[in-house]
């Protein structure tokens, strides 16, 4: 099985970087396919896997086709690329927004596969939501899930809706808790902390807490309490944030990437 990734950005070289070091594949299966003349020269250097500047050496050989470039990217990505696809070729989107239906009809194909990955894939802690078109059988659909897991897990949804909310939750999501560390950083340099203990401070809260919530069968909610005291310090943080409308803000902002999603399905 040979794979051709397209786009060698951050979520393309990710998936790449996970794909090539699995036993599944390895890299001489694994083809990287840029526009970009200095990411070429830089990627060749480092030789991971074979790198490709023209589509003619590597699309027509390709068994399983990603697509990690940017959906606006796509007109021109797709108009170069109709010559050289053939039906039996399965197609991997991981672009935010792009239907199915787009990538079928602009593309002339059958078989796509639409997943909504995250960036904590970089260090094989990725999750990525996926589904499929009618034409992709139950055994391409495993093998595409396992290639997703080489950067993490992966979770099935039925039907396009999900691939856009999970967009609004876990795609975007890491862009949210660096939001939410980045406030804790500042408040902790204008308390007073150097940079170093700011960031050790703020990177141990973060993990430890993710850790105990992973370690348990214990709500956020019921954690909430255990760190608190009645008339204590969190009551007053947890109390300013509730009067404040944090959670419903937060919960505004994950809608926000949700519809965006969407309308980015619907702008061709
Ligand atoms: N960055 C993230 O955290 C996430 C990104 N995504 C999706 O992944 C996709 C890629 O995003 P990023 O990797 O962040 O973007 P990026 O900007 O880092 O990478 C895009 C790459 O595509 C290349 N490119 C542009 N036009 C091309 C063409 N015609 N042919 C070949 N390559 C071309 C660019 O040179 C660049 O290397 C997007 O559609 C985004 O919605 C999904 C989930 C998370
Ligand atoms: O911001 C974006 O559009 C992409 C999709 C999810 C994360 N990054």
């Amino acid at each position: 099985m040979r794979v051709l990734v397209i786009g060698a950005g951050n979520m393309g070289l990710t998936y790449s970087e996970g794909m090539a070091k699995s036993p599944l594949l390895g890299k001489h299966n694994l083809n990287i396919y840029d526009t970009d003349p200095k990411k070429i020269t830089t990627l060749s250097k480092e030789a991971h896997f074979d790198v490709y500047d023209n589509l003619e050496d590597c699309l027509p050989k390709a068994d399983i086709v990603f697509l990690a470039v940017k959906p606006y990217h796509i007109e021109d990505l797709f108009k170069s690329m109709t010559k050289y696809i053939n039906k039996q070729q399965l197609f991997v989107s991981l672009m935010a927004g792009v239907t199915i239906d787009t990538i079928k009809e602009q593309l002339g194909i059958k078989k796509v596969v639409r997943a909504m990955p995250n960036l904590p894939a970089k260090v094989g802690k990725g999750v990525t939501s996926y589904t499929e078109s009618s034409d992709v059988s139950k055994v391409e659909l495993i093998m595409v899930r396992n290639l997703l897991d080489t950067t993490g897990t992966s979770i099935h949804v039925d039907t396009e809706k999900f691939i856009d909310a999970s967009t609004g939750i876990s795609g975007s999501g890491p862009a949210y808790v660096f939001y939410f560390m980045q406030s804790m950083l500042e408040a902790a340099l204008k308390m007073g902390f150097s940079d170093y203990d700011s960031k050790i401070l703020v990177s141990n809260t973060f993990e430890g807490a993710i850790e105990l919530f992973n370690q348990s069968d214990i709500s956020p909610e019921a954690w909430i309490d255990r760190v608190s005291s009645k008339g204590g310090t969190t009551q007053a943080a947890i109390d300013s944030m509730e009067d404040n409308n944090v959670k419903q803000l937060i919960q505004d902002a994950a809608y926000a990437a949700f519809n965006r999603a969407i309308e980015l399905g619907q702008e061709k």
